[in-house]
């Protein structure tokens, strides 16, 4: 494909391609590995929220309905990203920023997720379906349009949304706002910068030449570095916090410290004794690090029930 094609030319160019191939960009425009994640959470959320295995009906509407609205909020964001993404190396590949799918055909697919996905949770209850909309907004709307263009802090508040899926999970099954869900929403908003900003120290020109105030951006590497060996040491605290409130027992407290732990030690050698390479490393643990989190979280409560 020619550099010098515009994309609404690009799109005309693309419209021939297989079912396959669309099926495949479709899919990609859901970021599915990040909302297989945030399932995963609010799964962890659903169990949690009752002493023995939550209703069936709760969990599978639940988990569509949370997951539909990850995947639109998703899709949102790579159609109102899809100028700044053509410009970075990592993302310009994607198929909005290509020109492989026609933008008003993204925003359709993207709007269809959102009210299917709303009309599912409403079943359950409206508390579930507002908060998780609210979500969508606050990553589609306010993260994508607004935060990441206005503060290197953007994917601290911005990560609330991302973090809500506990919540949403426990309020799908409960109907209640539940101050334990909060501590799980804590858990991974503490996670989310370290998260972040070891990649973004990775790819920090690409943010640098898309002019994205990225805090490696505007203050520096070795600043970003101290950032996140400060909150994994603060995940670490707030990760104490479900065993000293009786939430989980003895099996999550060995196993949540060895990973936080573990986190803290990446953080401290990418801050310390950095290697080429030991920023991406540091974002690939913090992957594995969340699923171990909560599934230990989950063994823990499951552990704690066969044993009563
Ligand atoms: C504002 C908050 C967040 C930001 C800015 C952020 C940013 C990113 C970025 C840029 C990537 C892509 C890295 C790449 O090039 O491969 C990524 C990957 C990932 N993120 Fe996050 N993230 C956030 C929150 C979350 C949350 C809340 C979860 C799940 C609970 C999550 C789970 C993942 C996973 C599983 C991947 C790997 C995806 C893959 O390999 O395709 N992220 N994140
Ligand atoms: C309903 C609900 C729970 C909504 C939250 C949905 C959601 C997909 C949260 C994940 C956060 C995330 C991947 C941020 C990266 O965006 P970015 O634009 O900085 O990254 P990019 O450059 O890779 O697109």
């Amino acid at each position: 494909m020619a550099k010098s094609q515009s994309l609404e030319q690009r799109q005309i160019a693309y419209s021939g391609r297989s079912w396959q191939q669309l099926g495949r960009d479709y899919l990609m425009m859901t970021k599915p590995k990040v909302v297989a994640m945030l399932l995963l959470t609010a799964l962890v959320g659903m169990c949690l929220a009752v002493p023995g295995i939550p209703p069936v009906k709760a969990v599978v509407l639940g988990l569509l309905g949370i997951g539909l609205q990850s995947a639109s909020a998703a899709a949102f964001n790579h159609v109102l990203d899809r100028q700044l993404d053509a410009k970075m190396a990592r993302t310009h590949h994607r198929p909005l920023a290509r020109g492989r799918v026609p933008t008003v055909n993204a925003v359709i697919f993207a709007t269809v997720l959102m009210i299917v996905g709303f009309a599912l949770l409403w079943q359950l209850n409206p508390l579930t379906a507002w908060l998780t909309l609210a979500s969508l907004v606050g990553y589609a709307l306010v993260y994508t349009l607004w935060l990441k263009h206005a503060t290197p802090q953007n994917i601290v508040i911005g990560g609330l949304a991302g973090a809500a899926p506990p919540l949403l999970g426990w309020a799908a099954v409960t109907g209640q706002f539940d101050p334990h869900a909060l501590l799980l929403v804590m858990l991974v908003f503490a996670w989310t910068p370290p998260h972040f900003w070891a990649l973004a120290i990775h790819r920090r020109d690409d943010y640098a030449k898309a002019d994205i105030p990225m805090l490696p951006v505007t203050h520096g590497i070795a600043f970003t570095k101290t950032m996140v060996l400060l909150y994994t040491l603060i995940l670490t605290l707030i990760g104490l916090l479900p065993w000293l409130t009786g939430m989980s027992g003895a099996l999550y407290l060995a196993g949540s410290l060895v990973l936080n732990l573990g986190f803290v030690g990446y953080a401290v050698k990418l801050k310390f004794a950095d290697e080429p390479g030991h920023a991406w490393a540091t974002f690939k643990f913090s992957i594995w690090h969340l699923l171990g989190l909560f599934v230990v979280l989950l063994a823990d409560h499951w552990l704690g029930i066969l044993l009563a």
